[in-house]
């Protein structure tokens, strides 16, 4: 296949973003333990002990929570969260609180939080959709662990809501905003920046966020494969798609399920662009069967006839 050049009128082209972690370029900071903070927020980790410590989530869960544990006021709140706040708060009153309600409780308060966001996508998908889809993908490939899943479910409330780590430790506790923090990107900086900001920080993250990472691109990926965001050409997706992977190769080992499966993504995604049948990476993608075109084609030509390819399944 002829070599696709990439004009990136949004995206850092390749080789600005090719990056590793044993050979930084000489333009990007100095590689740093784990942030401390991400978006301008302090997140004091004694703070964050003591509370993990006394009360337990199971005291919060039987008594009220006392004033000091109340969550910090989003700036706006939405209808939603009044009417939680009207119930008492989370962790409340009616007793002990299992692991699948903790969880439950995690995906009422992510779906409260992004209640007015849609995706980006023609069908102005929820945007809840992603974080639950992302918490799904890592439970359908062996992880079990409820606060990685909590973390997944929680891990754009920070970066896209009013919502502060400290609320999420007051609510789920310090291990699980501990993830969150590590998967919220700093918003003060521009998406450029972000995104090789993403690349120098990728290994030096824990393996519970660089697990959350992989589900997140993945889900992100075969959104973009089956529906893309409005106004993406193929060089924007095309550049996604390299930067991703190169995030995801670094994450890769934290679980390697996942890597197989965005491996796989990366070798068969394709897509059509004025006719012409487009690698989403051009690099790795190998040549497109007769099959796949009509694969292709065919979600083309329901999305042309306007109708919606997101009802299909999550993930395939
Ligand atoms: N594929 C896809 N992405 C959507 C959609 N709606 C919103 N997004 C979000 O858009 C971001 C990817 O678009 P970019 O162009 O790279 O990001 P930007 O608009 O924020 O600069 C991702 O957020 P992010 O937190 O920046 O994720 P990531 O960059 O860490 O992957 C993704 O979650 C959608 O319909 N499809």
């Amino acid at each position: 296949m002829a070599p696709i050049r990439l004009d990136l009128p949004t995206a850092p082209s390749p080789s600005e973003l090719r990056i590793t972690a044993s050979s930084p370029s000489p333009s990007l900071p100095t590689p740093q333990p784990p942030q401390t903070r991400t978006n301008g927020l302090q997140l004091n980790p004694v703070s964050l002990l003591a509370m993990e410590g006394t009360p337990s989530e199971l005291d919060l869960a039987r008594t009220p929570p006392p004033k000091s544990f109340a969550p910090s006021p989003p700036i706006s709140r939405t209808a939603s969260e009044i009417d939680l706040a009207s119930q008492g708060g989370y962790g409340g009153r009616w007793g002990m609180e299992g692991e699948l309600g903790r969880f439950l409780r995690t995906v009422d308060f992510a779906a409260r939080k992004h209640s007015c966001q849609r995706r980006k996508d023609v069908d102005q998908t929820p945007y809840i959709n992603h974080p639950i889809a992302v918490a799904n993908i890592l439970s359908s490939t062996g992880i079990t662990d409820v606060k990685v899943l909590q973390a997944a479910v929680l891990h754009d409330t920070v970066e896209d809501t009013h919502t502060t780590i400290e609320e999420i430790a007051h609510l789920f506790g310090s291990d699980v905003a501990r993830i969150v923090e590590e998967c919220t990107d700093n918003t003060t900086l521009s998406g450029q920046q972000r995104k090789i900001e993403q690349l120098r920080s990728a290994p030096f993250k824990s393996r519970e966020a660089q697990q959350v990472k992989l589900a997140d691109k993945i889900h992100n990926l075969e959104s973009i494969r089956r529906c893309p965001p409005v106004g993406w050409g193929i060089k924007r997706i095309q550049a996604y798609f390299i930067w991703a992977k190169q995030v995801t190769d670094v994450c890769a080992s934290a679980h390697p399920p996942l890597a197989e499966r965005l491996q796989e993504l990366y070798e068969t995604a394709y897509t059509r662009v004025n006719g012409v049948y487009y690698p989403c990476h051009p690099e790795v993608c190998g040549p497109l069967t007769e099959d796949e075109k009509n694969l292709v084609d065919s979600r083309l030509r329901a999305l042309k006839d306007g109708q919606t390819v997101c009802p299909a399944p999550i993930f395939f």
